[in-house]
C-alpha cells in the first residue's frame, strides 16, 4: 500500500503563479526564472553584460541632477546602495526630473565592460562631466537604433562610456518634487537638523545605509540563533510589572474613563521575565523586541523606545556559558556584517567620498582608526576579559581623581567608570583592538531581585552572579545574569528588595504570582542577557548618537512623528 503522503505528492500539482516583478529594476528577458538576478540599483551597478542592453527599466528617486548643454546627468537611488546609478537624459525629456522626484526611466544600459576602453578609476563630479562622452551623444532615438545595430552585429558600438549608466529614452514622473521646498538638500545637514525631519532623513545616503545595516544585523542575528537552536519568541509589549523594579515604566492608558485592563499596565522595560517562562518550555529562547523606559536622560545613549535583544538559556549552571554566548553572537554578527554591502559601503565610501557635503557627514562619525579597533575586538578569537566588580573598583580607586563620582564598593558604576574600564582593560596591544569587557558579580543591593547570589562573595559584601558588557566610549552594551531558580531564595530576595511576595497566584491578579509559579514546577538553573540593539549599531557604525541609528527616535520631550 502506498504511503498517504506519496499519494498526495502524486496528486499535487504546484500552482504556477504569474510572475510579477515588483522590484525597482527590470531588464529584458528576465522572466523570474533566475537567469539573471538584477532587481535593484545595487545589482544594476554591478551588472556588466559585456554589451549594450536596451529596454532596461529603472524606478527610483532622483538624488541630484547635473546639467550639461544637451543632457542631464541624473543620480538615481532606490535605497539599495549608498551610491546612486547614473542616468543620462536628453534635455528635452528632463524638464520634470527634479531632486526628490520618484521616476521610472527606460533606456539602454551601458556598462563599463560594454566599452572597448577600460573604465576610469574614481572620478570627481567635475571630471565626470568633462570626460563623459555622453554629452556629445546622439539623441535617445538614435541611441536605440545604435543598440539594435550593436546587437545584430554582435559587437559593441558607439562611443565608449566612461561609467556604467542608463541612457534614457523614456521618462515617467511617478511622484513629482519641488526642489525649492524639498528639505533634503545637496549640502551638509547637521545630525540635529536631520532629526527634525526623521520622516525624510532615510533618503540621505548615510542614513539609508545605516538602516540597511540595521536590517542586515537583524537577519544575521536570526541566522545565528537559528543555528544555535534557539527559538525566536514574541513576548508581550504590554505587561503587568516593571521587571527591573526601577520605576521607569510608561503606563498604558486607553483614553476611556475606566481602566481598560482593570488595573494599570505598563509598556515592557524588559522581556526577561516572560522569556524565562518560555525558556522553561522551549529550552533556549531569544527575542529582539521594542522596549520602553521613561528615563528622563537626555543623552546620546538613551532612547525611550529602543530594541533590546534578549536571550535566555535553560539548564545552565555556569555564567561563563551565558557570557560565551554573548561573545559568540557579537563575533558572528560582526563578521557577517563585514561580508555585506552596507558595512562595506560605509567603510569604502568614507575613503573615496569626493562630495564635500558627504565628507562632512562622515566626519560626524567616530574616527576610522578607532572604528577598526572596535571591529577587530569584536571579531577577535581571544576570550574577552572578565573582571569582577570588586576588581574593577580596585582598578578605579587609584585614579579616582579622574572622575566626577568617587568609585566606592557598593555603589553602581557610573558611565565615566565604565568607559575608563573598557578602554583600560579592553585594549589589546598585540592586535591593536578594543576587546569588549565583562564586569561580573555586582553587589546584591544594587542589582535586580531575580539575580542569583554568588557562592563565594568578597569580604565587602554579598554579590550576585551577573555581568555587564562594557565597550569604550559607550559604556554598557549588555547586561545579564544567572536567575534565582529556587522559590524560597527568590522570595527572600524579593523581601530584601522591598517587593511584595504573593503567597499564591490568584486568577486575574497582576502581581508577581505567575513569576513565582515558574519556580514551583520544574525550574532548572538558567540565565540570560539583554543587549541594547540600537547602542550596538551605534558602536558598530561609529555613529555617536544612538538617535541616528533608529528610523524614528523617541526620547525625553521628543516624539516627533
Ligand atoms: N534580559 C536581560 O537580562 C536584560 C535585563 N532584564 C535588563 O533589563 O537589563
Amino acid at each position: 500500500m502506498s504511503h498517504p503522503l506519496s499519494l498526495f505528492a502524486r496528486r499535487y500539482r504546484p500552482c504556477r503563479l504569474p510572475y510579477r516583478r515588483s522590484y525597482s529594476v527590470r531588464i529584458p528577458g528576465d522572466d523570474g526564472q533566475g537567469l539573471r538576478d538584477i532587481k535593484t540599483v545595487a545589482d544594476l551597478k554591478e551588472w556588466q553584460p559585456g554589451r549594450l542592453v536596451s529596454d532596461v527599466q529603472l524606478c527610483g528617486w532622483v538624488r541630484s541632477v547635473r546639467k550639461s548643454s544637451s543632457v542631464r546627468f541624473v543620480d538615481i537611488t532606490d535605497g539599495s546602495s549608498m551610491r546612486p546609478v547614473q542616468a543620462v537624459v536628453d534635455k528635452s525629456l528632463a524638464a520634470d526630473i527634479r531632486p526628490g522626484a520618484a521616476v521610472r526611466l527606460t533606456g539602454v544600459w551601458h556598462s563599463s565592460s560594454s566599452s572597448s576602453k577600460p573604465p576610469p578609476s574614481v572620478e570627481s563630479q567635475g571630471s565626470k562631466l568633462a570626460r563623459s562622452s555622453v554629452a556629445d551623444q546622439p539623441s535617445s532615438s538614435d541611441m536605440h537604433e545604435q543598440e539594435a545595430a550593436a546587437q545584430s552585429a554582435g559587437a559593441d558600438q558607439g562611443p565608449a562610456p566612461t561609467t556604467a549608466e542608463l541612457r534614457v529614452s523614456e521618462v515617467e514622473i511617478l511622484g513629482s518634487s519641488d526642489p525649492q521646498t524639498y528639505p533634503i538638500q545637496n549640502k551638509y545637514q547637521t545630525p540635529e537638523s536631520l532629526r527634525a525631519i526623521s520622516h525624510l532623513r532615510p533618503r540621505t545616503p548615510i542614513n539609508s545605509t545605516l538602516l540597511r545595516l540595521r536590517s542586515d544585523a537583524m537577519a544575521l542575528l536570526s541566522q545565528f540563533f537559528f543555528q544555535e537552536r534557539f527559538q525566536q519568541t514574541h513576548p508581550p509589549v504590554i505587561t503587568s510589572s516593571d521587571c527591573e523594579g526601577a520605576g521607569e515604566a510608561f503606563t498604558v492608558k486607553s483614553g476611556g474613563t475606566t481602566e481598560f485592563f482593570r488595573d494599570p499596565k505598563y509598556l515592557t522595560v524588559s522581556s526577561q521575565l516572560h522569556l524565562e517562562a518560555l525558556a522553561q518550555a522551549l529550552g533556549n529562547v531569544w527575542t529582539l523586541s521594542p522596549t520602553f523606559r521613561a528615563e528622563q536622560s537626555d543623552t546620546s545613549r538613551h532612547l525611550s523606545e529602543f530594541y533590546m535583544l534578549e536571550a535566555e538559556m535553560s539548564f545552565v549552571q555556569d555564567m561563563d556559558e551565558v557570557m560565551d554566548l554573548a561573545q559568540r553572537m557579537l563575533a558572528s554578527l560582526a563578521s557577517g556584517l563585514k561580508r555585506l554591502s552596507a558595512a562595506q559601503e560605509l567603510e569604502k565610501h568614507r575613503l573615496d567620498s569626493r562630495d564635500p557635503a558627504e565628507r562632512l557627514a562622515f566626519e560626524d562619525l567616530v574616527d576610522p582608526k578607532e572604528l577598526q579597533q572596535r571591529w577587530r575586538g569584536l571579531t577577535s578569537p581571544k576570550r574577552w576579559p572578565r573582571v569582577t566588580y570588586t576588581e574593577a573598583i580596585e582598578i578605579l580607586q587609584p585614579v579616582a581623581h579622574m572622575f566626577e563620582h568617587k568609585p566606592v564598593w557598593g555603589s553602581g558604576l557610573q558611565s565615566e567608570h565604565e568607559k575608563y574600564l573598557a578602554e583600560k582593560i579592553g585594549y589589546d596591544e598585540e592586535t591593536d583592538a578594543f576587546l569588549p569587557i565583562f564586569v561580573t558579580q555586582y553587589p546584591q543591593e544594587i542589582k535586580a531581585f531575580y539575580m542569583l547570589q554568588s557562592e563565594s562573595p568578597p569580604p565587602q559584601g554579598q554579590t550576585v552572579d551577573c555581568f555587564d558588557l562594557l565597550v569604550p566610549n559607550l559604556g554598557e552594551l549588555a547586561g545579564g545574569s544567572m536567575r534565582e531558580h529556587r522559590l524560597a531564595q527568590l522570595e527572600d530576595n524579593m523581601r530584601l528588595h522591598g517587593l511584595e511576595v504573593p503567597t499564591q497566584r490568584k486568577a486575574r491578579s497582576s502581581d508577581m504570582g505567575w513569576y513565582l509559579d515558574l519556580r514551583r514546577w520544574g525550574c532548572p538553573p538558567h540565565g540570560g542577557f539583554g543587549l541594547g540593539f540600537d547602542r550596538l549599531l551605534s558602536y558598530l557604525t561609529g555613529v555617536p548618537n544612538v538617535r541616528d541609528v533608529v528610523p524614528f527616535p523617541r526620547h525625553f520631550e521628543r516624539c516627533d512623528c
